[in-house]
């Protein structure tokens, strides 16, 4: 099972953003949700990945399979960037860190404390983690903010060998991912209407 978006609506501080949205992501597929700033991407992705209630619909996912990587990157700056691989290792039962590493170019920086990698870099750490998470469901927003052409390319085989592996990516972006695979899903159409007012009478009574 992947991931299964049921007739779902959704708000952020109190105001509905999206509603009736409904999608299926089937193992070794990938979802990019398209649409303009502000729409509720982000919303969106919040309210697969469990962080919020949504107002009304479904989603339902197999138990601990999704991992949601959001704005932040999410690293220990104190740690190295091995020990930030390993401590996510660990928190995932999980030991191996090697092929993390590989994908995303780190063998170089593995002893350096990550408060000191670049923005880059940092968001490559904070990238390389979904891979010893060893979650199948990969919820991401916005993944490749700071990268250049060359790691958004590592990124994009990194979801590619997820995909082969039998794992499935939701995917927020602006960018193109270079994922012609990738199914595009555009919010826009699902924009809730604005609440209408009930009181109009009263108010002029
Ligand atoms: N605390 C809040 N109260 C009311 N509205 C909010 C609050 N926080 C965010 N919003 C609004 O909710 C809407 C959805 O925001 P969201 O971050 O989900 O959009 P997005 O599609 O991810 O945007 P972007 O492409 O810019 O990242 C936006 O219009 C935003 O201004």
């Amino acid at each position: 099972m992947g991931l299964n978006v049921s007739d779902l609506t959704i708000a952020r501080g109190g105001i509905k953003v999206l509603e009736g949205i409904s999608f299926a992501l089937e193992p070794g597929c990938a979802i990019v949700l398209r649409g303009p700033n502000g729409i509720g991407k982000t919303t969106l992705l919040r309210t697969v990945a469990g962080l919020q209630p949504p107002v009304s619909g479904r989603v339902e996912a197999a138990p601990e399979s999704l991992v949601y990587a959001g704005h932040s990157d999410g690293i220990k700056a104190t740690l190295s960037v091995a020990e930030n691989l390993e401590f996510w290792a660990q928190v995932f039962g999980n030991s191996d860190i090697y092929v993390a590493i590989e994908a995303f170019q780190l063998d170089r920086l593995t002893t350096r404390p990550a408060g000191g990698l670049s923005a880059g870099q940092k968001r490559r750490l904070g990238l390389a983690r979904l891979l010893v998470t060893g979650r199948p469901v990969w919820v991401l927003d916005e993944p490749t903010v700071s990268l250049d052409a060359e790691a958004v390319a590592m990124f994009a085989e990194a979801v590619r060998r997820h995909l082969r592996g039998g794992g499935s990516a939701l995917i927020a972006t602006h960018i193109d991912l270079g994922l012609p695979e990738a199914e595009v899903l555009e919010v826009g159409p699902y924009r809730a209407k604005p609440a209408e007012a009930d009181d109009f009478d009263e108010a002029f009574l």
